[in-house]
């Protein structure tokens, strides 16, 4: 199942910088895994904003609520969920 997710980040200006550094660097290493693990297969920043357009590819909603509550940022996040269906127009992707 495909999940457009968009991630609005609004860490405080007044976060100490070394909690700020940390969790950055562990939202890094966690989006990572999962890209690794094809569950996040796109990750966009949205020009001039701390917002990111991503793809999740999972096998529910409860597993995509489990990963989006898991991120380090989570408590900082604004994330609006779009699940995605098969468009009647696409075009198959050509055999690999
Ligand atoms: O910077 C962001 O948009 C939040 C984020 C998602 C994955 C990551 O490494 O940072």
């Amino acid at each position: 199942m495909l999940f457009h997710v968009r991630m609005d980040v609004h860490l405080p200006p007044d976060l100490d910088p070394e909690v700020r550094a940390d969790v950055v660097a562990r939202e890094k290493a966690y989006s990572q895994q999962l890209q690794r693990e094809g569950k996040w297969p796109h990750l966009w920043r949205v020009v001039g904003e701390y917002s990111n357009i991503s793809v999740f590819d999972v096998e529910s909603n409860d597993e995509l609520h489990e990963l989006l509550s898991g991120l380090p940022l989570f408590p900082y996040l604004t994330i609006r969920v779009t699940p995605l269906a098969t468009h009647p127009s696409k075009v198959p992707d050509p055999p690999r």
